[in-house]
């Protein structure tokens, strides 16, 4: 339908049309509510969650504007405490205070969050606020929040509704539902720029809490190259499970996905344990913080971790034999092993192999697998295409993500826009037609969607594209030329482990190339902002580029990038008055945090400033919100003339 026709059809008379007139010109004036970007979380949930809660600081900033001056720095740690993780703080109030001292937190606290609302909410509409309360607490809550306590005729009323909540037990209920409002409220919508998957324990947490927050399609996803991976593995790309198996016994994850996807590592288990014995090279890099890992755990993860990547290297060489377009001939590896597995021939050189673990190779033949490992790989697509969980997880990223955004003047996305060293687009040739630039990126995105709809085709050009966006050459989300994975495990010598960046990461610091490229992505080049994740932005490097033009956010939730990062993560805000870059410091544990009221928020920079407050008007939703006003205007105008 279009907006003529659904606009007319719900607003039928002329009071009604006028009455939704001056609402919308009446929200187009509002300020532009808070924008929220983060990256790379690598399943790190109870720190994504501690930044979720606290708005990235802005939670506290909201406290102590509302009450400036009133409360000591300990009694605002307090309270924010509570607005960020109220159940747990009511629990530990109970243990703390009784009798008439807990009536007496009852009624401060009460009174203290009702004002926080209404100081959150002043930037929105009332239906707005109504739709971030609790259902069960609309009525009640909009009492008291319209209605001034300060009046002495209601003050009687206003007291009287908060004594029943507490006489009726519905107290800590009603404090919670308030404290994930005012959350709510704080930040209006979250960007997540890539890479909610990989390394961290509990990526699904992370999606499982995206998915309660975005009830009001207030979350949006840019893919990054290891979500790529767990959509593979949902749309059936054996390449792209093998690679995520690899990368979980790696990191020593691979609970993620026997418990929580359901994914069934037994015939996995059984082959490594027939074909591989103990290794340096593969041993699990860290041991999950919650236990240690016992010494059969470790070896047996030693031996899946060789066993899942001999499958893999396997499974490259047809891929890269079947698709030349992606020209990564040299990534053929296996078949340079000299027969005895002692050395491999590289670019010209030899090099001695070290930790070999190739039981399962036939140097005449490298590349098939046994037929115990096509089982393998076959019963891991199988659990993958059918995991129940694992698909309403991706179903989500699939819902709310894309290889790019463009929002509010701003083009998000992880990786990069592939160019060569002069700057010019590079991208893929198909079928005859070249892909560059914001091509590249939509015709990786329709061959994405197509692969995750046909979960059975497993072989056709969408589906090893997937692959492609995890590590080829002109991935918009790898931008590297090589993932040099072979290497790393099996040659000593370090300029074999060179994966050599897109040229795209120097070229980003020059404010006339990010102008090309939003030009390229149909942005305004003279207001927006490229927003990248992806590369842990280095101790001691500026993440704001080009003029405050190009800001990466990837700061390092993920545990093993914090010594090169040497903080805990970014948060990018974008409110009405401008752009601000939170850094965080790590976070220890959720424990930790609730038990000594420590924040991670260290410091906020100010990327930029608006000279005026900007409005809903000028925003996207706003663009959308002034069509609609046009309509009804012409309708009106019809109306009257007897239309
Ligand atoms: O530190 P590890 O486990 O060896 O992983 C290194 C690999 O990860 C990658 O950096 C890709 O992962 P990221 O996108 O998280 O950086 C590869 O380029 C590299 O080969
Ligand atoms: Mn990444």
């Amino acid at each position: 339908m279009d907006l003529y026709s659904e606009l007319t059809a719900k607003y039928q008379t002329v009071p009604a049309i006028a009455t939704e007139i001056i609402n919308l010109e009446a929200i187009l004036n509002l300020p532009k509510p808070t924008e929220a970007f983060m990256s790379d979380i690598h399943g790190e949930y109870n720190a994504f969650q501690h930044v979720l809660r606290n708005g990235s600081g802005n939670v506290k900033s909201k406290i102590r504007s509302c009450f400036r001056d009133e409360m000591t720095e300990t009694t605002l740690q307090r309270f924010a405490f509570l607005v960020y993780y109220p159940s747990e703080r009511l629990t530990a109030i109970h243990q703390e205070l009784q009798g008439d001292d807990l009536q007496q937190w009852y009624l401060t606290t009460f009174r203290r969050l009702i004002r926080l609302l209404a100081f959150t909410a002043t930037k929105y509409t009332r239906s707005k606020v109504r739709k971030a309360m609790a259902p069960e607490f609309v009525y009640i809550t909009e009492e008291l929040l319209y209605n001034d306590a300060d009046t002495p005729d209601k003050l009687a009323y206003y007291w009287q509704i908060i004594r029943n909540l507490i006489v009726l037990e519905q107290a800590d209920e009603w404090i919670e539902a308030t404290c994930r409002t005012i959350q709510r409220l704080t930040v209006d919508h979250f960007h997540i720029v890539g890479d909610i998957y990989d390394r961290g324990p509990a990526p699904d947490q992370v999606v499982e809490s995206l998915i309660k927050r975005d009830q009001r399609h207030s979350v949006d996803i840019q893919w990054g190259n290891h979500d790529i991976l767990w959509i593979g593995g949902a749309a059936g790309s054996a390449l792209c499970i093998a690679n995520l198996v690899r990368i979980s016994a790696r990191y020593n994850n691979l609970s993620i996905l026997e418990d929580v996807y359901g994914i069934n590592l037994r015939h996995l288990a059984r082959l490594a344990e027939q074909y591989y014995q103990d290794n340096p090279a593969f041993s699990p890099k860290m041991g999950r913080s919650d236990r240690p890992i016992t010494e059969a755990e470790r070896l047996q993860i030693t031996q899946i971790h060789q066993a899942i990547a001999m499958i893999q290297f396997k499974l490259e060489g047809p891929a890269i034999k079947r698709r030349p377009e992606f020209e990564m001939d040299h990534r053929l590896l296996l078949d340079k092993l000299a027969a005895d597995f002692s050395t491999i021939q590289l670019n010209g050189h030899t090099y001695p192999i070290t930790n070999g673990c190739f039981a399962t190779v036939d140097p005449a033949d490298p590349y098939r697998l046994l037929p115990e490992e096509q089982e393998v790989i076959d019963s891991l697509v199988e659990s993958f295409t059918h995991s129940e969980k694992l698909h309403r997880h991706m179903d989500f990223l699939m819902d709310r993500g894309s290889m790019y955004l463009r929002y509010n003047r701003n083009l998000l996305l992880h990786g990069c826009v592939p160019v060569d060293e002069d700057g010019n687009f590079i991208g893929l040739t198909i079928e005859g037609t070249t892909y560059t630039g914001r091509q590249l990126f939509d015709m990786l995105e329709a061959n994405l969607r197509l692969a995750y709809s046909q979960p059975t085709e497993k072989a056709d050009l969408a589906t090893d594209l997937l692959w492609y966006l995890w590590t080829g050459p002109n991935s918009p989300l790898f931008g590297k030329h090589d993932m040099t994975t072979f290497e790393r495990y099996f040659i000593k010598d370090p300029a074999t482990h060179a994966e050599g960046r897109n040229a795209y990461y120097h070229l980003r610091k020059d404010p006339d190339f990010i102008k090309k490229i939003l030009r390229e992505f149909v942005l305004d080049p003279e207001v927006g902002h490229v927003i990248n994740g992806h590369t842990p932005v280095k101790k001691g490097t500026d993440p704001i580029m080009a003029n405050n033009k190009m800001i990466v956010i990837d700061g390092g939730f993920s545990k093993p990038y914090q010594k090169t990062t040497g903080i805990g993560g970014y948060t990018l805000l974008d409110n009405s008055y401008g752009m601000q870059l939170v850094t965080h410091q790590p976070f220890t544990t959720k424990a930790d945090a609730i038990a000594n009221l420590t924040d991670i928020i260290s410091t906020r920079r100010v990327v930029e400033t608006e000279a005026r407050r900007r409005t809903v008007a000028e925003t996207d939703i706003g663009t959308a919100l002034q069509a609609e006003v046009e309509v009804l205007k012409r309708r009106l105008a019809e109306l009257r003339n007897g239309d």
